[in-house]
């Protein structure tokens, strides 16, 4: 009987790369249906109450109105002396809406997938009956919007599980594809800290359970995710706000030198219309990254909702794209964390047999995978309980105390825990200290493996080995990370011994051993103290204060209400080692972001140099038309569709993100200033010429 096989088996298959990216396959959601709403919602964002929060889009939105008035009445601002100019103003508001249109038509894009998960999670929530059970035992059937925090309901193989919960007896698998797209099913049973809570809509596919409801109707775990996946909640990350008031003000900067050219092109006799003004306007403020910067944050979300974690916020990612150092535990990230007995070491002339029925003893009421394996190598040694367990009492693991065990009726106490937290209770009994206790315990650690040393009262019977092994290939990822200069530090419980040598195999830049909950967050605080952002993954009850410290916090969905209430993204998954491709995406987003921000700019200088000498051109200063573009309205128009398609054309960048390589910010930043901001000067010139060209060509102006 191995109860825990099954949920190792599926915590271990997660693990696999490949298997991650078939799940990601597997929420690929329709393209063109993502297409088809983003046209619709384009519309529909051009209401000025959404249109106002994006200000230089709002500019060229009432630019449009302008222009389109003045086409309606070429007069409208005084005579004009234009050849038919309301051609060539309703081509300008044409190409203005549609500036509008493609920056919302970005935005709408990125929401798209989200939407659309949305609506795939939505159609888990339909309401289900629940056997709510009273507390006399009885059973009632109960809508399950009824029930309430604080409940208990029973559920049964077939059942959809109706609220999120803490299973409070009783082992069973469930079925969680609803919200991982992973159809192995997953163990639940009580007492485990990390497969003891179930989600509301997902359905329990063997026996039975008993679950204690965590959350009212509508404050579930879908409804969150729901309302994250759909970004309806989303506001501005404090980067974005910032870049937008900068944007704002360079639109404002833009606003000035566009309004002191009448007076120049006077000057020169060669006036300007207000159309003409507009455009250049448009032209010059930073329409591109206005467009696309929205787009750009939620696309990065959505990556990581790609990867199967859920964000809390825009700003969690972001936050990701900084991390300067990534605190993981030792068992279960690091290491595969199926700890189970291997070997009993009797010590100081007890026997095997007396080894296994002490540890048997202390492990009857321990619930943790290590205390079960305990139990069944014991059995399997022939040890049997020879009294009523009922008679005894358990007393808990902590991992402040790092001991487990039962008192027994005669008042005896048997423990089992870390070795030095057995010595030390040993010695508060005046127990005897041997050398053959520490030769075990060597041997044990050496190889990687927990040594837990058991007693009875005073005397120690000898050392449990619990086996674990380092996760295949977590030294390369490792290496990645430092290579995008982030640090790595292993926390564990283990000894140092232990510690160090899965510190030493798995290539991590620092350990703490022996580390108390409360260290794990002295840690962050130490690091955030030396101005570091810090990320950990974490799944107990005990993570939750870590969780929340860390500027990034990562819960596994297979741990508990607590860590995943704290943290500020969960994975579905629950493989701690994605926490590494999360801050790959946070960093791809701050990259793209700066990328295209510099290259729009770029973009904007070009334009103004490229148009202001056609302008002054038709005043005899020829000479400064150094493009030889065909007009004034040639050049205003194509430099103003090149503006308008450069917004669609980087779409998919803006959503797929620029390539990524594991460089540290410096190298990327140079790297970028060199492609984008040069790039960005240089591709306007080149592409306003080529679009001259083809109005000319087609007679358009
Ligand atoms: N069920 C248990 N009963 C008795 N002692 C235990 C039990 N589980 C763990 N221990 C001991 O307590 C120590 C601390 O456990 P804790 O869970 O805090 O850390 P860990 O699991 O070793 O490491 P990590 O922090 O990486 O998960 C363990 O190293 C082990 O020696
Ligand atoms: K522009
Ligand atoms: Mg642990």
């Amino acid at each position: 009987m191995n109860q825990v096989a099954p949920t190792q088996k599926s915590k271990n298959t997660k693990l696999r790369p490949s298997d991650r990216r078939q799940a990601r396959k597997k929420a690929k959601i329709n393209n063109k249906g993502i297409y088809l709403r983003a046209i619709k919602d384009a519309f529909i964002k051009l209401n000025p109450i959404a249109a106002i929060k994006n200000p230089v889009m709002f500019v060229v939105w009432i630019g449009t109105l302008i222009t389109l008035a003045v086409t309606i009445d070429p007069d409208l601002f005084g005579p004009t002396q234009q050849r038919n100019p309301q051609l060539f103003n309703g081509i300008l508001t044409g190409i203005l809406f549609f500036t509008v249109w493609f920056a919302n038509f970005a935005e709408a894009v990125a929401e798209g997938r989200g939407k659309a998960q949305a609506d795939a999670l939505r159609s888990t929530q339909a309401e289900t009956i629940a056997k709510k059970l009273a507390s006399e035992g009885s059973i009632s059937e109960v809508p399950s919007t009824s029930l309430r925090q604080g409940d208990n309901v029973y559920i049964v193989a077939g059942d959809i599980i109706p609220a999120d919960g803490e299973v409070i007896m009783g082992v069973a698998s469930v079925d969680e594809s609803a919200i991982t797209g992973e159809s192995a099913p997953v163990l639940k049973e009580s007492g485990s800290d990390v497969a003891s809570s179930v989600t509301g809509g997902t359905r329990i596919i063997s026996d039975e359970l008993i679950i204690r409801v965590t959350a009212d109707p509508g404050k579930g775990f879908i409804d969150r995710m729901i309302t994250l996946v759909e970004g309806a909640e989303r506001s501005k990350t404090p980067n974005e706000v910032a870049l937008t008031v900068l944007l704002a003000v360079l639109s404002l900067i833009f606003l000035f030198v566009v309004a002191t050219l009448p007076a120049f092109a006077y000057y020169v006799q060669s006036p300007i219309s207000i159309p003409v003004l507009i455009a250049l306007l448009v032209a010059l403020i930073p329409t591109t990254i206005g467009g696309l910067l929205s787009a750009i944050g939620i696309a990065g979300m959505d990556r990581v909702a790609q990867y199967n974690v859920i964000a809390t916020s825009g700003r969690a990612v972001e936050a990701c794209g900084d991390v300067n150092t990534l605190v993981l535990d030792k068992t279960g990230t690091i290491t595969l964390g199926n700890r189970l007995a291997e070997e009993f070491i009797p010590i100081n002339g007890h026997s095997m047999q007396e080894v296994a029925y002490i540890a048997l003893i202390a492990s009857i009421f321990d619930d943790t995978p290590e205390g079960k394996s305990i139990v069944r190598l014991a059995e399997r040694l022939g040890a049997r309980l020879d009294f009523d367990p009922s008679r005894a009492s358990a007393v808990e693991f902590s991992a402040k105390t790092r001991m487990s065990g039962t008192n027994l009726a005669n008042g005896r106490e048997v423990r089992k825990g870390a070795v030095g937290a057995i010595q030390g209770f040993v010695r508060s009994r005046n127990g005897r200290e041997t050398p053959e206790l520490d030769t075990a315990y060597q041997r044990v650690s050496q190889q990687g493996g927990t040594p837990l040393a058991v007693c009875l009262d005073q005397e120690i019977y000898g050392v449990i080995y619990l086996k674990d092994i380092v996760k295949p290939g977590i030294r390369e990822r490792f290496a990645q990370l430092r290579r995008m200069g982030v640090r790595t530090v292993m926390l564990t419980g283990d000894n140092h011994i232990t510690a160090s040598v899965i510190a030493q195999e798995a290539g991590v830049d620092d350990f703490i051993a022996e580390a108390t909950p409360e260290d794990k967050i002295s840690v962050i605080q130490k690091e955030q103290a030396e101005g570091k952002l810090v990320a950990m993954t974490g799944d107990g009850t005990n993570d939750a204060p870590a969780l929340a410290q860390a500027n990034v916090g990562v819960a596994m969905n297979t741990g508990t209400q607590a860590a995943k209430e704290a943290a500020n993204m969960v994975d579905l998954d629950s493989d701690p080692t994605k926490l590494i491709d999360i801050v790959s995406i946070g960093k791809q987003l701050l990259i793209t972001r700066g990328a295209l921000t510099t290259f729009s700019i770029a973009n904007d200088i070009a334009k103004y140099f490229a148009i202001i000498p056609v302008i002054f051109a038709a005043a005899n200063l020829q000479s400064l038309n150094i493009m030889n573009l065909t007009s004034t309205n040639s050049a205003v128009l194509s430099a103003l569709i090149y503006n308008a398609l450069i917004i669609p054309a980087l779409i998919p960048l803006a959503l797929k993100g620029v390539k990524f390589r594991p460089l540290t910010a410096n190298q990327l930043l140079k790297r970028n200033i060199l492609i984008y901001g040069l790039g960005g000067l240089i591709a306007p010139f080149i592409a306003i010429k080529i679009i001259d060209l083809l109005i000319t060509a087609v007679g358009l102006a």
